[in-house]
């Protein structure tokens, strides 16, 4: 992360014309893999359907960030604005395991409160929300399937069972466009 150098421990990788990255410059967009100066893949056609749906917003995201946790990773309390279009709204879908999402208001002091993200969630913030602050507190254990018991991770190799998935999809852009809903 920026200035320390130290990986969060949230492992990311994005989808989208244009992926969220950070190091020790600071946080940016940019169209390719830093690592292998590939582009990004095409985001879900499954998750621009929700966006569709949900956004309100004319326009398409131009970002999925994927954020990928842990069972023991969390995500400490921040404001989402490195988009140069803060009217968009960012549209999140929780996949995996469920966590506990704490926000507030646009004031890093003030009150916070938590709700509990299952997966198939999908959370909009957006409006007068756009710039709350939010974070994750942590993965919660997932309720145990009497019927299925699944010790094998959901989501291959790339986490642990137990482990939680999120997609953020996002506009970075600038356009003329105003919600629709
Ligand atoms: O994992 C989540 O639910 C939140 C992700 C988030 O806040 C972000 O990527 O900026
Ligand atoms: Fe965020």
């Amino acid at each position: 992360m920026p200035r320390t150098g130290k990986p969060f421990s949230v492992r990311m990788t994005n989808a989208g014309p244009l992926g969220w990255v950070s190091d020790r410059d600071g946080y940016r967009y940019q169209p390719r893999h830093p690592e292998t100066g590939r582009p990004w893949p095409a985001i879900p056609p499954t998750a621009l359907a929700v966006w569709e749906a949900l956004a309100g917003w004319p326009a398409g995201p131009e970002a999925c960030l994927v954020n990928l946790y842990d069972p023991q990773a969390r995500m400490g309390l921040h404001q989402d604005r490195d988009e140069a279009e803060l009217d968009a709204p960012v549209l999140s879908l929780s996949l995996g395991a469920p966590a506990l999402f704490r926000f507030g208001g646009t004031r890093r002091e003030g009150p916070t409160r938590s709700v509990r993200l299952e997966a198939g969630d999908a959370l909009v913030i957006g409006g007068a929300s756009r710039l709350i602050f939010h974070g994750i507190d942590r993965v919660l254990p997932e309720d145990p399937d009497l019927f299925a018991p699944r010790p094998e991770s959901r989501f291959g190799d790339l986490l642990p069972p137990g482990g939680r998935c999120n997609l953020t999809l996002r506009r970075v852009t600038r356009s003329d466009a105003s919600p629709t809903a």
